[in-house]
Formats: C-alpha cells, structure tokens, sequence
C-alpha cells in the first residue's frame, strides 16, 4: 500500500471570535506535502480570518495550530508572531497587494530574502567578506526566482510600474524568496484578466511541483480552484461545509446551496 503523505500543516477544530462575532467556528484542516489544496466559500465565510490565525496576525480564540516542517521539529504555533511564522517556513501573499511599490522587482523579493541571512548592522556597516556573500547570493537567488514567475526581465522596473497580474507573481516570488515549505495565497487571481488567470495556474502548479512547495490558497474563480486543487474545503458562516476531491466539491449539494445563495451559480 502507499505510504500517506506527511502532513505540514495540522489545524484542529480552529474558532476564532471578534467581540460577539464567530468569524471561523471549529474548523479542522490539514496540508500534506506536496498537496495543493483550496479553501473556497461565499464572501465574509471566514477564509482570509483562517490564514490570519495560521500566518500569525490572530491568535485564535481556541483549537490548534501543529506544524510539521520537513526537517524540523513539530511545534504548535498559536499566537506566535507573523515573522516567527514565515522563518518556520510557511509564507504568504495578501489579498491586497502588498509590494514595496516604490522599490523595484529585484529589491522586493530580496526583502523577502531577508529572514534567511545572517547580516547584522556592525556587518552590514564594515562590509565583511561574509556579508558581501551574503549580498551576492540574496541576489543571484532574487534573479533565480524572478526568472521562475516570469519577471526576471523587469527586475530593475519599480514595482508600481508592473501590471496588475505581475505584481501579484511577484508577491509570490517575494513569499518564495523566504524558501518556505508550505506557501499560503490568499486570491491569488483577484483582479486578473483569463490570459493573467491562466498564466497563475500554470505558475502555482509548477511552483508545487518544481520547487516542492505545499500550496494552501484561498480563491473564488472556480476554474482555477477545479483545475490545479488536489482537496478542496468549503467555508461557509465561519464553519466548514464540505471537503473533497474537486469532483465531489462540484456536485455537494450544500456547497451548491452556499454558492446558489450568494447568487453565483459557478461551484
Ligand atoms: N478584524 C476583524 N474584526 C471584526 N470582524 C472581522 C475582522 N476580520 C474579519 N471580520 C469578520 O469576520 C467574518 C469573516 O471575514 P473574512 O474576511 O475572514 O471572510 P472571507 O471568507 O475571507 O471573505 P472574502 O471572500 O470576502 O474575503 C466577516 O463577517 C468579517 O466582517
């Protein structure tokens, strides 16, 4: 028989509250390597308030949070701190853009080198050997990886000068850039055109397969979600629904609902 995947990341029975408010209500949810699994549900289910409580932003009211990187230890992580979160290696891009849009492309996903060297201001200051190596590889690595989602022909444009759908792989490249285990993408595909789309699909499934990264991502176009989702859970109200192959997600009856009842008939 084959041996089961190694889970990454474990979420146990997650509730998180804002004052009166239960944003997400027991939600249990795994990740194992090499997966890319979806997390969809109508607007305000809860999906961004998950990843908030996963990546850090929120300590979640109760339930746990176990992370099993590959080569490292297991550990429960609730209410660490965002930038703890992203050294364990799990790295994530916002639903709104979050670029540094006055630095350009190469200096963006060099920031995000940032949490893997080892420079320190005396260093940084006397300019080392070390730290001029240090320098050299956060660069070459940069262009590595601007090559990878296709902008290593901009690398010296400003980051507020790149289209919509560019600037979004280059989030992606900056959370790569952190070499994590496992990559969160909140609507990765929020505001781009299908030629855009089709392009993000093809980036995701190849970062997945390629560099071995673990995908959680949050998204509403459910062509994209069918085509490159391994697993997929559905959030509705804070709870979860359903989960499943994308096949069984398509014809869930609930799932159906949930969709028919926001007034969209695309699930
Ligand atoms: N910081 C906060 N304080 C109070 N309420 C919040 C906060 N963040 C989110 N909420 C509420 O929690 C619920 C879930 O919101 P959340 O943004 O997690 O949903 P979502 O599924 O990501 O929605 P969308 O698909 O529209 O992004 C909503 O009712 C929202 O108004």
């Amino acid at each position: 028989m084959a041996e089961a995947a190694a889970k990454l990341l474990e979420v146990r029975e997650l509730t998180m509250d804002f004052g009166g408010l239960r944003a997400v209500d027991s939600v249990t949810l795994e990740v194992c390597e090499n997966e890319i699994v979806a997390l969809i549900g109508p607007n305000g289910a809860g999906k961004t308030t998950f990843f908030n409580c996963v990546t850090g932003i929120y300590k979640p009211t109760r339930g746990e949070i176990l992370v099993h990187p590959p080569n490292g230890q297991s550990r429960k992580i609730n209410g660490m701190k965002p930038n703890r979160v992203t050294e364990i290696g799990m790295a994530r891009t916002f639903q709104n853009i979050r670029l540094f849009q006055n630095m350009t492309v190469l200096e963006n996903v060099m920031i995000g080198r940032h949490c893997r060297t080892n420079t320190s201001i005396l260093g940084a200051i006397l300019r080392s050997p070390k730290v001029l190596g240090e320098e050299r590889e956060t660069v070459e690595k940069g262009y590595s990886l601007l090559e990878k989602v296709g902008l290593a022909d901009v690398a010296d444009e400003f980051a507020k000068n790149l289209p919509y759908g560019a600037q979004r792989r280059l989030e992606i490249a900056r959370a790569m850039a952190t070499d994590p285990f496992l990559l969160l993408l909140d609507e990765p595909a929020a505001g781009m055109n299908p030629q855009e789309t089709k392009e993000l699909d093809e980036l995701i499934v190849r970062i997945g397969k390629e560099e071995g990264i673990a995908i959680l991502l949050i998204e509403h176009d459910m062509k994209l979600v069918m085509n490159i989702s391994e697993r997929i859970y559905v959030m509705e109200y804070g709870k979860k629904i359903a989960q499943g192959s994308p096949q069984e997600i398509r014809t869930n009856p609930k799932v159906i609902e949930a969709y028919l009842g926001e007034g969209g008939d695309d699930a």
